[in-house]
């Protein structure tokens, strides 16, 4: 048994899905989750999720082996807070969160220093449904996971948490935490925010449901991530907020760069980037693992 206690704070989409298969591969004897909204901690009860809930987050970390923390990330820093006094110096931490920098600062924040037993962590799949009833056994088979460990984590709470993802058939990787989030900023964050972009100004525009209603298959595509939580992404933003401006600012220029083209009749500059991003997408898609939820390629 790899994990007497593990407590799951955010039973929601992730912390679900992690707990689910968790206890399908024998890896954990109890599962405690904690989180805030009752009514959902009582459903994952009975979907047998989590055996028993808290919302007090004190008591709920008191005997833990490991906590998962799975909550937006803006809920990091007061969740530390709380969790505090009544962490062991033996109960690893971890997360599931979207980004790692501010993991860290809020860690450093309430505990003076990156404690050695903070792992932060995130897989990098999921999809636009949340709460416990959207979580599903085998979300992460196949699927990264990013670890990214500080120079003050303890290598043996790292082990241990490489050992749930890859238990339940996840591929880990380590990377530094500010490499993560710049990474993540353009294949993730970036996207998510366009998508929700594009979608409201279609949504203000007087013809919307007529819009709407004609849309094909590629606009489905490109927008069912706007359907994501808006508290997540939120989140995301501001907590990502350098990483994403950088290549935000980059894209709006590649953007005026397209308009100016059109606007020019150019056609050979426009060809030539659509032929670009072809073939990188071509060779891309060869690396996606299309057919199941979440790899963003279905
Ligand atoms: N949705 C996705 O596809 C992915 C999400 N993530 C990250 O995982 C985390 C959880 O996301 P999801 O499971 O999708 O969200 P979710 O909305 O399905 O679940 C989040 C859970 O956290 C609880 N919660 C909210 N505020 C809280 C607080 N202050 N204290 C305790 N619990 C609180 C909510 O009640 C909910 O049960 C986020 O940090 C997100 O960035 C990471 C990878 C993929
Ligand atoms: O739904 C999708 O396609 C996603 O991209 C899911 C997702 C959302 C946030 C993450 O940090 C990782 C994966």
């Amino acid at each position: 048994m790899l994990i007497n206690r593990l407590v799951v704070i955010g039973v929601g989409l992730i912390g679900g899905s992690v707990a689910r298969d968790a206890r399908k591969f024998g890896l954990v004897k109890e599962i405690i989750g904690c989180g805030r909204g009752e009514a959902n901690l009582q459903k994952a009860v009975e979907l047998g999720v989590v055996d028993s809930y808290t919302t007090d987050v004190a008591d709920a970390v008191k005997d833990a082996d490991m906590v998962l923390m799975a909550a937006p990330m803006g809920a990091f820093e007061s969740l530390f807070r709380a969790m505090k006094p009544a962490l062991s110096p033996n109960t690893i931490i971890t997360d599931a969160g979207s980004v790692k920098g501010c993991v860290v600062d809020d860690a450093i924040k309430v505990f003076g220093e990156v404690p050695a037993n903070l792992v932060p962590a995130h897989p990098i799949a999921g999809t636009e449904k949340s709460g416990v009833e959207a979580s599903f056994e085998g979300l992460y088979r196949d699927r990264r996971v990013l670890l990214t460990p500080t120079e003050q984590t303890d290598p043996q709470a790292t082990a241990k948490v490489r050992a749930l993802w890859t238990g339940i058939g996840a591929r880990v990787d380590e990377i530094g935490v500010e490499h993560h989030d710049k990474v993540l900023a353009a294949t993730s964050h970036l996207p998510h925010l366009l998508a929700y972009g594009l979608v409201d100004t279609l949504a203000r525009m007087d013809d919307s449901r007529e819009i709407f209603s004609y849309a094909a298959g590629g606009f489905r595509d490109f927008t069912r991530i706007a359907a994501s939580d808006p508290q997540m992404w939120h989140d995301i933003n501001f907590t990502n907020r350098k990483a994403i401006l950088e290549v935000l600012d980059l894209y709006r220029a590649d953007l005026d760069q397209l308009r100016h083209w059109i606007s020019t009749d150019d056609s050979e500059s426009l060809m030539t980037c659509f032929k670009n991003a072809k073939s990188a997408r071509d060779h891309f898609s060869s690396i996606f693992h299309a057919g199941k939820p979440g790899d963003g390629d279905e």
